[in-house]
């Protein structure tokens, strides 16, 4: 083992309970804290300077001052990254309406229970839409019955109509969404019709919740590529949300509803919409389809975005978009969040745990990274540490 890997520790990896590793490899502890960054107030001992906690390569050994190097490097990459993020889990809802299985209403109701209690602030719960479109969120009055006293987290609910908003509200919810697209083709047939009309029917909801206040949020699907369309273009998706937002939505959550996108089309199309809308009303929600969830995400935290949709085991997906897949893995973005130093307050060996249980109630294995790679830790895993 070079002296440069020393620090890791990386020798004692393979007798590290999943735990010590969460705590060795994802905690701020191995990280520059973001409020030192760029201070000037490091000093070098030994290896790791005593105050940020900067590992250093052996020939800056003689360096005493941070602010000109690593820390200055960090700062410059990170610089735009928000200090809190905001998390929106979305598993209860986007993951299990596109699970062939039907997924029991106590299993739903655990899984809300056990995903509050991670310290996520929002968790959607579940859909008020039409049981013949969705019929695996066909409980959704029960389940709402059954979480909605749960205090830590707020639960917005799906509404694609009055019909569905009135329901809601009868089963105690206290949030809704209402969701448009960016893609006429996606529009039909996600909610059979236009967009127009869609802003028709989302007005309504909006005027109706706000005699209740009741805070609705708004999605813009398709903000990215359709199916059907293909390429949508970004003055597209700022009309819709700057629509959404106009019409009193508090928050406007962009949808790579297929995951075509990569950083390099999701840069022009959050420039488009953070014209449009305020960027701490602006949302982002990747599904991973291509595996791009991860690095779509921090391109718009480095861009400012500081909330994030994300699914627990990466659940997700939607029925009326065929061979998308789920959205970004909470358990990664907050292992990449708890890397970044970033604060979101959850806490990621339950929502490993939680993550477990879902996919055992799937009967099928956990397919996030994060959970694999803790759980399978070896001497590879030095490279988490460039
Ligand atoms: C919007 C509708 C209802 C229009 O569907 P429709 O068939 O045009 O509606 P309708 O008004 O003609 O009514 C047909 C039947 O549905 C009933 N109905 C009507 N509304 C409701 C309701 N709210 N709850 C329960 N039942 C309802 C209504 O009562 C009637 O019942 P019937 O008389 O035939 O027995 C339908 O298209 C629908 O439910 N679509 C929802 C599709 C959906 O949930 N998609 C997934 C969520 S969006 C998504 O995943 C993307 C997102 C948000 O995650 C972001 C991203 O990834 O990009």
């Amino acid at each position: 083992m070079s002296s440069s890997e020393e620090p890791l520790g990386l020798d004692k990896l393979p007798s590290m309970s999943i735990i010590d590793r969460i705590q060795r490899f994802s905690s701020g502890a191995s990280q520059p804290k973001m409020d030192d960054i760029g201070m000037g107030s490091c000093r070098i001992d030994g290896n790791s300077c005593n105050n940020c906690d900067s590992w250093r390569l052996p020939e800056q050994k003689s360096r005493s001052n941070c602010e000109e190097d690593w820390c200055t490097v960090r700062n410059k990459f990170l610089a735009g990254i928000p200090k809190y993020v905001k998390i929106v889990e979305v598993g209860p809802r986007d993951g299990l309406q596109n699970e062939k299985n039907t997924v029991s209403t106590s299993v739903k109701v655990e899984l809300i229970r056990r995903l509050v209690s991670c310290g996520l602030p929002v968790v959607e719960a579940t859909s008020f839409v039409s049981p013949k479109w969705v019929p695996q969120l066909s409980d959704a009055k029960h389940v709402m019955k059954a979480v909605r006293e749960l205090k830590g987290a707020r639960l917005p609910v799906l509404t694609p109509n009055m019909k569905g908003f009135e329901a809601a509200i009868v089963a105690g919810a206290k949030e809704v969404s209402v969701f448009a697209s960016a893609s006429e083709s996606f529009s039909k047939s996600n909610v059979n019709c236009t967009i127009k009309e869609s802003f028709e029917c989302y007005r309504v909801v909006t005027d109706a919740a706000k005699k209740l206040s009741i805070p609705v949020r708004g999605y813009v699907s398709c903000v990215i590529g359709c199916p059907v369309e293909g390429p949508i273009s970004p003055s597209r998706v700022a009309y819709v949300a700057k629509e959404l937002y106009e019409m009193g939505c508090f928050e406007i959550s962009l949808g790579d509803t297929t995951g075509v996108g990569t950083p390099g089309t999701v840069i022009p199309m959050l420039e488009a919409a953070m014209s449009a809308v305020p960027a701490d009303k602006l949302a982002v929600h990747f599904h991973d389809t291509y595996g791009q969830s991860l690095p779509n995400v921090l391109i718009s935290l480095q861009m400012g975005i500081s909330t994030v949709d994300s699914s627990v085991a990466g659940l997700g997906g939607c029925p009326y978009a065929k061979g998308a897949t789920g959205n970004v893995t909470t358990e990664d973005f907050v292992y990449m969040l708890n890397g970044l130093g970033v604060k979101m307050n959850v806490d990621l060996t339950k929502l490993m745990l939680t993550g477990d249980f879902i996919s055992k109630q799937l009967g099928r294995p956990s397919n996030l990274k994060t959970a694999v790679a803790l759980s399978r830790a070896t001497a590879d895993a030095s490279k988490i540490r460039g």
